[in-house]
């Protein structure tokens, strides 16, 4: 069940994990899977107290790994039953450490797990320590990955940079887009390329570049290839998703479509003319299937 305001969520004792958990990557599963066990161990449920959008997308305006949906879908897969998902905007940034402390008792909190880097209240002044106050706590030190802290900003980073093989490996699985197909300029099909274009919500972290990719929806699952650019051979424009479908053929206006980033094939180039661009996607379709084995 998903609430969106600490009134809503059912009494009693509970185990409650809280954080930004953008991406559910390895470092948050961890977390979430020893609260699992503290819970079951209680016979107690698990809340996951968590911001919508991440506390840092909206103070810093950096972009989401992971929007409302995902998330939910991403802790629910991990065996999470209970979330408690609050707007962080304006108002909440503003709110003292002690009302979030307050949150938790309403909430009934019997045991606390927090990252050990979290931090709570106006100017971030609360911290593992402050929520001892209001039950015991379980600081859990950040997983390393190959001596570096698994940390939602590093792959973020990873991500501006194309660098999806190295994103999978922190999130323990393809970083992914979703998004309904909205029409294009029409010129996919005339490339004899057509892409599915897919509206993606603009603060979402998309990876520039070329990709072999796995698509799926309700029309089945293919593999295909990606793009996310501004298409500079024609004149460029505002970023994109589009993905080409390999062995797809039929209508996607209006289908939700689901893109899992596998392997970068290349950066986007701009070409001297739509005949050189169509000749490199076919190159790219190449790529695609030789990355799968086909
Ligand atoms: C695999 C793939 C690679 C692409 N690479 C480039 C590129 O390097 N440069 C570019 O300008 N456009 C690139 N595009 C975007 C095409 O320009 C775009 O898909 C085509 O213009 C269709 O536009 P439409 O969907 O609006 O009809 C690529 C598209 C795909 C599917
Ligand atoms: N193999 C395929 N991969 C992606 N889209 C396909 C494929 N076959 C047909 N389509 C359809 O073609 C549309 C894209 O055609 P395109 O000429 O690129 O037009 P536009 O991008 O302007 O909508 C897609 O939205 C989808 O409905």
């Amino acid at each position: 069940m998903l609430f969106s305001e600490v009134a809503d969520v059912p009494q009693g004792p509970k185990v409650v994990a809280v954080g930004s958990f953008d991406g559910v990557h390895l470092g948050h599963q961890h977390l979430l899977r020893q609260a699992l066990a503290e819970a079951k161990a209680l016979k107690e449920p698990l809340l996951v107290y968590t911001f919508d959008p991440p506390a840092k997308v909206f103070t810093r305006g950096e972009g989401f790994l992971m929007d409302l949906t995902e998330k939910v879908e991403a802790l629910r897969a991990l065996g999470v039953e209970l979330i408690l998902a609050v707007p962080f905007n304006e108002t909440f940034a503003r709110r003292r450490a002690e009302e979030f402390l307050e949150d938790l008792r309403a909430l009934g909190a019997s045991r606390i797990h927090v990252g050990e880097d979290f931090r709570f209240g106006q100017g971030r002044r609360g911290g593992p320590e402050d929520l001892a106050q209001v039950a015991p706590v379980r600081t859990v030190p950040l997983l390393t990955l190959g001596g570096e802290p698994v940390k939602s900003s590093h792959i973020r980073a990873l991500l501006q940079e194309g660098r999806v093989e190295e994103a999978r490996h922190l999130l323990g699985r393809p970083y992914g887009a979703y998004g309904v197909v909205v029409e294009g300029d029409g010129l996919g099909r005339r490339l004899a390329f057509p892409t599915a274009n897919l509206a993606v919500h603009p603060k979402k972290v998309l990876p520039p570049g070329v990709y072999a990719v796995e698509a799926q929806g309700a029309f089945g699952r293919y593999r295909g290839v990606a793009n996310v650019g501004t298409r500079p051979t024609l004149g460029g424009g505002e970023r994109r998703l589009e993905v080409h479908l390999l062995g797809f053929a039929g209508e996607l206006y209006g289908e939700e479509v689901r893109v899992s980033f596998l392997k970068h094939l290349r950066e986007e180039k701009r070409f001297a003319n739509p005949e050189e661009l169509k000749a490199q996607i076919a190159r790219d379709v190449m790529a695609a299937r030789a990355y799968f084995g086909l």
